[in-house]
């Protein structure tokens, strides 16, 4: 691998509850690369925001710990004075709810112009063309008027747009972007996705993209972790995790896409949730408790990540005997043979 932007080492993040610390991020490692997306994924309650707000520093009460080397400082180690020049400057956010990230009492084009006050990026007399330079840059018609409106005078779209524009404003090394499409409509999704991929090019940063949607994965990633349950459970180049995907959780996740020969027939579901925090069996393959038609014996204690072909990690031995529930002709055959074994064993 070249050299790394952001190199993350068994960060784990934990939440108070009922006066105990529980990591709802549990061991994460994972690098980004200058010019790489890597995309972030896992159902909800996985643990990928809270990854996020750890690269940031954004959570407020949490208790985080392990390495963040960004561009060669430990994050971590900094106090909050140099991460506030870091945050939004070399290392930028793009929320999942624009509306959050924008102030709604101040006009679009000043809060494009603070931002690049803060971080001393333009002289006073050049913030103001360039926030409306910013604008046309992401794709907002008639920047001028855009920039003289209030938040809410604006479409999903185009206020995504403008916090995509503060968030590339200084350049950024590295661009987190948490569900950056989610609350905009399907024709917007594409539009913005699309904004990301040909800034990141541009600016020739590293990406982490977080998603729980594998059509935006497939069309936008480089490289692709699964989360569940605060950790990841497989990680590799996007290609290699669709054509080959090994962890149990993986390969539901991508059965429950819809695919063209499934037409007519009914999409697969993974039964149940991730688990809460204080109700995590940590020893163990945490997705054990979803796939119980899998012997105990196939989940190893306390899996760590393994790397079985090149840059291709899986968590758990157990994907070697995992089949889909849905699969009726892998689930009968298995079955017939887990009978045959149990006949052979009575006989003995
Ligand atoms: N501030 C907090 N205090 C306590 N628990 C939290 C806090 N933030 C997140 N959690 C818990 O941490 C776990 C991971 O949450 P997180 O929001 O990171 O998941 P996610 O994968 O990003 O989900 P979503 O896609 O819904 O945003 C969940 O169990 C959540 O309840």
């Amino acid at each position: 691998m070249g050299e790394e932007l952001l190199s993350v080492k068994n960060l784990t993040t934990s939440f108070k509850i009922d006066g105990t610390y529980y990591p709802a991020v549990d061991g994460v490692s994972l690098d980004i690369q200058p010019n790489e997306v890597v995309a972030l994924v896992g159902e909800s309650g996985s643990g990928k925001s809270a990854t996020a707000f750890s690269l940031m520093k954004l959570h407020r009460n949490a208790r985080i710990e392990g390495q963040v080397d960004f561009e060669g400082k430990d994050l971590l180690k900094i106090n909050e004075k140099k991460m506030n020049t870091i945050r939004g400057g070399e290392m930028a956010m793009i929320f999942q709810d624009p509306m959050t990230a924008l102030n709604p009492l101040m006009k679009i084009k000043l809060q494009i112009m603070e931002t690049l006050k803060i971080h001393k990026t333009k002289a006073k007399s050049e913030r103001e063309s360039y926030a409306i330079e910013l604008l046309s840059r992401v794709g907002i018609p008639n920047p001028e008027r855009v920039g003289e409106a209030f938040p809410h005078e604006l479409s999903g779209g185009m206020r995504q747009r403008v916090v995509i524009a503060i968030a590339i404003a200084n350049r950024p090394r590295l661009l987190i972007a948490d569900e950056p499409t989610t609350a905009l409509d399907v024709t917007i999704q594409a539009q913005i996705l699309d904004l990301i991929r040909e800034l990141q090019e541009d600016l020739n940063s590293g990406v982490l993209l977080i998603t729980h949607d594998l059509g935006v994965v497939a069309e936008m990633a480089d490289r692709v972790a699964v989360m569940y349950a605060g950790q990841i459970v497989e990680i590799a180049p996007v290609k290699e995790l669709f054509k080959y995907p090994k962890h149990p959780y993986t390969r539901s996740l991508l059965n429950s896409l819809p695919h063209e020969e499934q037409m007519g027939s009914r999409l697969h579901v993974i039964e149940g949730v991730v688990p809460a925090l204080n109700k995590m069996d940590r020893d163990s393959c945490r997705f054990a408790p979803r796939i119980p038609w899998i012997p105990a014996e196939a989940h190893e204690h306390n899996p760590e990540l393994r790397e079985i072909s090149p840059e291709h990690y899986v968590r758990c031995t157990c994907y070697k005997d995992f089949y889909l529930k849905s699969d009726p002709d892998i689930g009968l055959q298995v079955e017939q043979e887990q009978m045959e074994n149990g006949a052979e064993e009575v006989k003995e």
